[in-house]
């Protein structure tokens, strides 16, 4: 059995990039950029008006108040998508939020400031040179680099791409995520149920929702029964994934054979079996492919051990292989409610808990119920409290690490 932060290790070392691929920019929000962007122009392109009002000379303006305002007359006009106009001396143009500054002009000002008469502008008060002018390149130049290769692309970046005149960019593959599910017991959604013994699968679904969360893209492959032929046959629609996800069937019972017919059928390396955790114990990894590119885990079948594997270990590989630098759910010191306490303390343990944000930092509230098996607890909870190896007590209101899944109970709420 070897350490979590050593498995973990090992996952990440053997975890390379996708590839690349074209997209565009529709397709590419969350997608992590694979080239470096430069500005094609100067933004803006020309100096242009903040605000409405009358482009002047600065000159015409010096010295006006309220009693002896200056009086220019209206030459001309400026507006956005406009063409370039003139001020001479002792003339004005309008001008708007946009609108190129006229030749001649050096300073806007802003409406309220004027009144206009007979084709002449009356501005009461004199302000500075230069007001209300949005400078050519302000924003950015042309060629200055403006979003780095390995950037997750959020809206933002979107905006940019578009304003930059980017229709596709270059941004790393998604890994295609197969998932297996094994056990003889194991009914898909939708299938009668037709012994005591049967049960439904969840862990189909959510890891199918979890591959999608992480940025994978998932593949159903299909269902197996604990019998050599059908292990066999399934794991041979696996060939195509760059990851394979199997749940059931890795701990040591008899009908356990996914650590063995992955390496006959797929040629699977197992690099590990078994981790110093709970839940998820009996969690196998490998590599595969031609040049090993290929990862295996072998996820145990218990709801909540899957899905405690998946945030922890696969989540960072497919991130990994999609490109992202940040492969980690984030981690934080919460006041643990109540305390925890349990009679060993070999395994790092992940204990479900709900979590609030509170003018005292985070509070952690664990589930009643920890066994793997309680899925409840996992809809109950928005992260995993780490009690440590040789830890068999928290007391009540004592820090424990908390890695977060969800950060839904950050979001605001209508009554608050
Ligand atoms: N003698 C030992 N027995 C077990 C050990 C052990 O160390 N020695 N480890 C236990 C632990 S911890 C876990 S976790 C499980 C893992 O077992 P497997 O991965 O082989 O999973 P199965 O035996 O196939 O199933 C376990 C459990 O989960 C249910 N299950 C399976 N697939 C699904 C699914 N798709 N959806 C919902 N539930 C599923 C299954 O019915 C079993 O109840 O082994 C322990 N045993
Ligand atoms: O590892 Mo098992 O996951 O504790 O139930």
């Amino acid at each position: 059995m070897i350490k979590f932060e050593d498995a973990v290790k090992i996952i990440l070392e053997n975890t390379k990039t996708v590839g690349l691929e074209k997209v565009f920019l529709d397709n590419a929000l969350g997608r992590v950029l694979a080239e470096d962007i430069y500005a094609d122009r100067d933004n803006p392109p020309a100096d242009n008006s903040g605000m409405d009002g009358f482009a002047v000379r600065y000159e015409d303006i010096r010295g006006a108040t309220e009693e002896n305002p200056a009086v220019l007359d209206i030459i001309a006009e400026s507006k956005a998508g406009g063409e370039l106009v003139k001020v001479k001396p002792g003339t004005a143009a309008y001008i708007y939020t946009g609108g190129l500054i006229p030749e001649g002009a050096d300073t806007v000002v802003q409406k309220e400031l004027t009144k206009v008469e007979d084709n002449k502008v009356f501005i009461f008060q004199e302000i500075k040179k230069g007001s209300n002018i949005r400078p050519k390149g302000g924003d950015y130049k042309r060629g200055d680099l403006l979003i780095e290769s390995g950037r997750k692309l959020r809206p933002a970046e979107i905006g940019i791409l578009s304003s930059v005149n980017k229709p596709t960019v270059y941004v790393y593959q998604q890994p295609r995520v197969g998932i297996l599910t094994t056990g003889d017991e194991i009914l898909d959604v939708g299938e009668p149920v037709e012994k005591l013994s049967q049960i439904r699968t969840s862990n189909t679904y959510s890891i199918f929702s979890q591959v999608l969360e992480a940025g994978g893209i998932p593949v159903v492959i299909g269902f197996s029964k604990d019998t050599p032929e059908d292990t066999e046959r399934k794991l041979s629609y696996a060939k195509s994934c760059d990851i394979l996800l199997t749940t059931g069937g890795v701990s040591v019972g008899e009908y356990d054979l996914v650590k063995d017919f992955v390496t006959k059928v797929l040629g699977v390396e197992i690099l590990f079996w078994k981790v110093k955790q709970k839940p998820g114990k009996p969690v196998a990894f490998g590599v595969w492919g031609a040049e090993k590119e290929k990862l295996f885990f072998g996820i145990p079948g218990n709801p909540v051990a899957a899905m405690v594997v998946f945030e922890n270990m696969v989540k960072p590989a497919i991130r990994k292989m999609r490109g992202e630098k940040k492969v980690f759910n984030p981690v934080i010191k919460a006041k643990l409610l109540g305390g925890y306490r349990r009679k060993k303390g070999e395994r790092l343990e992940f204990i479900r808990v709900a979590l609030e944000m509170t003018e005292d930092g985070f509070v952690a509230r664990p589930f009643g119920k920890q066994g793997s098996n309680i899925l409840t607890g996992m809809v109950f909870a928005h992260g995993f409290g780490m009690v440590e190896v040789g830890v068999t007590e928290i007391k009540d209101g004592e820090e424990i690490k908390v890695i977060i899944f969800d950060k839904s109970f950050m979001d605001g709420d209508l009554n608050a």
